[in-house]
């Protein structure tokens, strides 16, 4: 089994200093991504790109620091292929057509076969894995219910008024769509770990819109399927779980048979840790990287202090990392996250 920090803080072993990455960390506050973003042109053209993709992937490596890669793609590739047109709109984020209205619309979606209609992900990840020798890389999918709460708004959303009606008055309709993103997230994943992912994050960004009862009964059981066949397949491999405005779901989320669980910045880590046993990640307010060194700092030494009490704990910001963000406070970060993580530690 590999010992990069990273993973051994997920899996709950001791390391000498907290590891960090970044949700978001090869992105737009770094202008070496502008560059190659322009070169590429669309954002999905980039994502369709392995070479540059990849290259994109290393940049955090080298300008801030980070103890791990993440895949550069988006949670939104996969069901590009699964039939609906996805486009990034300047300021407006992600508009997916035809929307999902009726059971034959997903009649109709298909099941991506990551070797044939993804290829281009497996080969960014073995790029990556040819030049990263000395860190992780993360794979990443999203939920079948953030998934489906695009596909069946049609793009972002304020009260997920399409896909919680849709859950409540349709439930062949739900279940059918689900079921069908359950299947690829798993075929997914699995394609990624075998291609050389060394850990998985899945992204449920939205499941805290949901009420835990809702949650309980119209979420977890697709989320526990995919994680369960992911542990049968692949025993090795660690599986982080994350949402954001989600604290009212850690007791449920606890249940899931995954390493690691991410925190959002509104969640205290010891609020968390009385309601899970899992490692943790996170959960640095993103706008703290606004404030002055001494803040983050101070900012920075609670988190740490507070998951030296959790089984495993991998720094990183509550959500992504925003794009008018000054890479030298990111590098800043990362840097005072080790110095007194090891000061901690030592
Ligand atoms: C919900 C979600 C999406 N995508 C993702 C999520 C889950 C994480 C979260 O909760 O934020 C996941 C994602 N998106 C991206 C990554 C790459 C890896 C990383 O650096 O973290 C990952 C892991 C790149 C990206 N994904 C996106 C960008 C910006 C695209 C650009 O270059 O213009 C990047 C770097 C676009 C994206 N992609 C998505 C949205 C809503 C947007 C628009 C946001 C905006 O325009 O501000 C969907």
């Amino acid at each position: 089994m590999k010992d990069y920090p990273l993973l051994k803080a997920a899996r709950g072993e001791k390391t000498d200093f907290t590891p960090i990455w970044i949700m978001r960390q090869a992105g737009r506050y770094s202008a070496r991504y502008r560059k190659i973003r322009e070169q590429a042109g669309s954002f999905m053209d980039l994502c369709r790109n392995p070479k540059l993709a990849a290259e994109v992937t290393l940049i955090p490596i080298d300008e801030i620091g980070v103890d791990a890669a993440i895949l550069f793609s988006d949670i939104l590739v996969p069901v590009e292929k699964m039939g609906i047109d996805v486009q990034f709109v300047e300021g407006k984020g992600p508009v997916l057509n035809p929307k999902i209205e009726t059971v034959d619309d997903v009649e109709r979606l298909k099941i991506p076969e990551p070797e044939k209609d993804l290829p281009y992900v497996l080969e960014t990840i073995q790029i990556i894995k040819e030049k990263l020798t000395d860190r992780p890389l993360i794979g990443f999918s999203g939920a079948p219910f953030t998934l489906a709460s695009y596909m069946l708004e049609g793009g972002s959303s304020k009260n997920y008024i399409a896909a919680k009606s849709t859950m409540w008055n349709n439930p062949e309709l739900w279940d059918s769509l689900m079921s069908k993103l359950t299947d690829t997230v798993i075929e997914y994943l699995s394609a990624q770990i075998e291609a050389g992912a060394d850990i998985v994050q899945i992204f449920d960004s939205w499941m805290g819109v949901l009420s835990k009862e809702d949650y309980e009964k119209f979420v977890f059981p697709y989320t526990e399927r995919i994680v369960n066949e992911l542990k049968r397949r692949h025993p090795e491999t660690p599986i982080i779980h994350f949402g954001v405005n989600s604290s009212h779901l850690l007791e449920v989320n606890n249940r899931l048979n995954v390493d690691v669980i991410g925190l959002d910045w509104k969640t205290e880590i010891s609020f968390a840790l009385e309601r899970i046993d899992k490692s943790i990640q996170g959960n640095l307010d993103p706008v703290a990287l606004f404030a002055d060194e001494r803040t983050i700092e101070e900012k920075v030494r609670k988190i740490l202090e507070e998951g030296l009490k959790a089984r495993g704990h991998i720094f990183n910001l509550g959500h992504g990392i925003l794009p008018q963000t000054d890479p030298k406070k990111a590098k800043f970060l990362v840097d005072t996250v080790h110095r007194i993580s090891k000061e901690l530690k030592g």
